[in-house]
């Protein structure tokens, strides 16, 4: 039986005359690593606030470790780590004092300077946090999303401002600690992380999930039309759509009688399928849904205990 850490249907949330959740619906597993793409203003960051309780829908229903976020109380707040977009940590404190403070707020806190570490801020430990670096400062975001050993950790947009090597050194974190049994829901603009990292993805755009899947599968991806690129004797480049890229390079090899010039086989990256889906290559960006369960209702509290500890 599958669990799930949240389910979500039909949620809505409305800023006066702005729509910005307009009837999602989630399903995402205990223990995986879940991404959440889409354009600015597509409701992505509203609907993390809303999970964690941070805002009040206007509709729908949302169980997220078996409780509604709307009446769950400190318990269940201290099973959930939060990085939000703009967050920025305790300013006159040091590091490792910060990160100690945060830690006596949960009951089963990890161990502070292991979660230094584990973020990359040993150097900094002694400093304080107002002279950190903007990553410095991500990353000490990230440190205190972690230090209660949460069951569920949301992240809004973890990575925006971190350099190449601290991208990857979150990537890491957040493989290990869905390695650990931790439920990771992250937002990004980033495809490649959000493909290097996501065992699942839902793409959002104008409040409302476009498609949801792995992302080696989502909307279809697999089974669109791959293009073989080649190189004639004579120097010219072709290419051949198909369906079937396998024969056509057997016929290629069959035809040159071995090894095919400049031979190159691509399927549509996740950054075309995104596009399309999202409706800014010219197409209507409505893809439907796959990998999605029925919209079962979702009754708040009847989750409970579903999920690994
Ligand atoms: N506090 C608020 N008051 C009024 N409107 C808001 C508020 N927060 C968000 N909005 C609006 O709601 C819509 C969704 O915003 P949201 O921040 O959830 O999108 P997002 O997908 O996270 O965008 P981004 O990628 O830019 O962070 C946008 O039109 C935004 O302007």
């Amino acid at each position: 039986m599958t669990h799930y850490a949240v389910r979500v249907r039909a949620l809505r949330k409305r800023y006066r005359e702005t729509v910005a959740v307009d009837g999602v619906d989630l399903d995402i597993r205990s223990g995986e690593v879940f991404g959440i793409l889409g354009p600015n203003g597509a409701g992505k960051s509203t609907t993390v606030a809303l999970l964690r309780g941070h805002r009040t829908r206007d509709g729908g229903e949302v169980a997220v470790l078996g409780e509604d976020p709307e009446r769950a109380g400190r318990d269940w707040l201290a099973r959930i780590g939060v990085v939000w977009q703009d967050e920025s940590a305790a300013e006159e404190l040091t590091v490792a004092e910060t990160v100690r403070h945060f830690a006596r707020y949960y009951p089963r806190p990890r161990d502070p300077d292991e979660v230094i570490a584990l973020v990359g801020l040993e150097a900094e430990a002694d400093s304080r946090s107002k002279h950190l670096s903007g990553g410095g400062r991500r990353r000490l975001d990230v440190a205190l999303g972690v230090i209660g050993d949460p069951e569920l950790l949301l992240l809004d947009e973890p990575t925006a401002g971190l350099d190449p090597v601290a991208r990857r050194r979150f990537q890491r974190l957040v493989r290990a600690l869905a390695d650990r049994g931790t439920t990771v829901v992250l937002t990004t603009h980033d495809l490649e992380e959000a493909e290097r990292l996501a065992d699942r993805l839902a793409v959002i755009s104008a409040g409302r999930v476009r498609a949801v899947g792995a992302p080696a599968t989502l909307a279809g991806r697999d089974e669109r039309e791959a293009v073989v690129r080649w190189r004639e004797p004579d120097g010219a480049e072709r290419e051949a759509v198909t369906g079937t890229p396998t024969s056509e390079v057997a016929a290629l090899a069959a035809r040159f009688g071995g090894e095919v010039p400049g031979l190159r086989v691509s399927r549509p990256t996740l950054e075309d399928v995104y596009l399309r889906l999202v409706g800014q290559d010219g197409q209507d960006g409505q893809d439907g849904q796959d990998g999605q369960d029925g919209p079962a209702p979702v009754v708040p509290g009847s989750g409970a205990g579903e999920w690994a500890p």
